[in-house]
């Protein structure tokens, strides 16, 4: 597969003075900052967003250093296709960064390029460690912006090993969707309260309602802005990650526990159902959006922080879902991050996890009562095999197969078993959503 990146720009012949390209070095230097914490592991990203360089910012500009640091996350390897083809050995990291970070503007988010490569230059200006590069960062951004960036080919934006794993499970022409999936940016989806109206709320976004009732816009800027957030009608939640909940069908008067719940969609969609619902996680701080979002849409849980496999109480449920932690590698077009953090033992150490969570899961679930099992990830360690391997361990549960057109799922993503197995891939004429693994089973009496 091999497709051509946006450009070439046309030349430019005279470097105007730029002002904002000025105020925009300190955005570009936490966009390097942010990209290569995004790089360094798991939590990197987040970890550098209370970092001075991005903390300092003027608001837009904290925005523009994020985008800058997604679009350079999601065509990383593509970027580097380009660079190495124009650099004869290779520089320093800090320089790379540069580089990388004025790529990302040029070729994905459209940026000027006298705007991208005067500020990519002043950068290399600014740090004794980089200066000397300067001539090069320069004369390789104005080649790339003159002959035009060649042929790049979307897998290389995936690490080898991952891209190797999902050829081995889905097969060629999956990880070429796959890998196109993840250079696109994604829409924002919104589940939304019963008896909202989702034409009103799609007319208001500029959006459409998905299969489900999913509202789904390209809209972009900050939600808390946008019309509605307020009244607490809607929340933000990826179609795919709205699908675990409908299966799981929870009913007013029904008691649900969400065993790993912040920070919160799945408990909004319960609540909002009419279920009395308990709703652990073992993290206070994510809790707290949790709450907030109740408090917002105006729904009610019972919040308990702990771990939910130590949870000191005796009750049993109607309804349990496990939405357990994982490599989340289902979500890269939300989080490019996960592609580049997530290490191989990853896999096996949250397949520990979900393996002791599953059994306490299983403990909670009254006779005749369900268990929605589900993961974000497309590693088959956390998905089918926790299921087989669970079956094996519990025969008092039993596959209670989905129907996709009765929970808006795609059809596609039904496997032989009745679990749902969703892919980046799949609804690539709607905008895609993220990859998931979700079983119900169900407690016979
Ligand atoms: C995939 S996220 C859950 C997302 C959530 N269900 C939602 O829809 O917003 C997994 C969550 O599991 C929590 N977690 C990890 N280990 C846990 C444990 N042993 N007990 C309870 N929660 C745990 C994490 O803190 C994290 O919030």
């Amino acid at each position: 597969m091999a497709e051509k990146s946006r450009g070439p720009r046309s030349p430019q012949v005279e470097q105007p003075r730029d002002e904002a390209a000025d105020i925009g070095v300190e955005a570009r230097l936490a966009a390097g900052v942010l990209l290569n914490a995004a790089l360094e592991g798991r939590g990197g990203l987040d970890a550098a967003q209370a970092f001075r360089e991005f903390g300092a910012l003027p608001g837009p500009d904290r925005a523009f250093a994020r985008a800058v640091a997604m679009a350079a996350l999601r065509r990383l390897g593509e970027i580097d296709q380009i660079l190495d083809r124009r650099l004869n050995k290779a520089p320093p990291l800090a320089v790379r960064t540069i580089l990388r970070v004025a790529l990302a503007q040029t070729l994905v988010l459209e940026t000027p390029a006298f705007a991208a490569v005067s500020t990519a230059v002043k950068l290399a200006e600014r740090d004794p460690k980089t200066r000397p590069y300067k001539n090069l960062v320069n004369a390789v951004l104005r080649g790339i912006d003159r002959d035009g960036p060649g042929l790049t080919t979307a897998e290389s934006n995936l690490p080898d090993w991952l891209a190797a794993r999902w050829r081995a499970t889905y097969g060629e022409p999956t990880l070429a969707g796959l890998a196109l999936a993840a250079r696109e940016e994604p829409t924002t989806d919104l589940s939304l309260k019963p008896g909202i109206d989702a034409a009103a709320v799609a007319d208001a976004v500029e959006g459409e309602t998905l299969p489900g009732g999913t509202v789904r816009t390209g809209r972009r800027g900050d939600i808390a802005g946008w019309p509605g957030f307020e009244e607490g009608g809607w929340w933000v939640q990826d179609a795919a990650a709205a699908l675990p909940v409908r299966l799981l069908a929870p009913k007013a008067g029904e008691a649900v526990v969400d065993f790993c719940a912040a920070p919160g969609g799945k408990t909004l969609q319960i609540a909002a159902a009419g279920a009395a619902v308990v709703s652990l996680d073992r993290s206070d701080k994510r809790l707290e959006r949790l709450r907030a979002n109740l408090a917002r849409t105006g729904l009610t849980a019972e919040v308990v922080a702990t771990p939910a496999e130590d949870w000191d109480d005796p009750r049993t449920f109607d309804a349990v879902l496990l939405d357990a932690p994982c490599t989340a590698t289902g979500t890269f077009r939300r989080n490019p991050e996960v592609l580049r953090a997530t290490r191989p033992a990853d896999v096996a150490k949250l397949a520990d996890v979900q393996h002791r969570l599953l059994d306490a899961a299983a403990g909670r679930v009254k006779p005749g009562g369900r268990l929605v099992y589900c993961v974000c990830s497309l590693e088959r360690e956390e998905g089918e095999t926790q299921v087989i391997a669970f079956l094996r361990r519990h025969p008092d549960f039993r596959t209670a197969p989905a129907v996709p057109a009765d929970i808006g799922a795609p059809d596609a993503a039904l496997t032989p078993e009745g679990w749902l197995r969703v892919l980046p891939s799949m609804w690539a004429e709607k905008g895609g959503l993220d990859g998931f693994f979700i079983a119900r089973l169900d407690r016979v009496s």
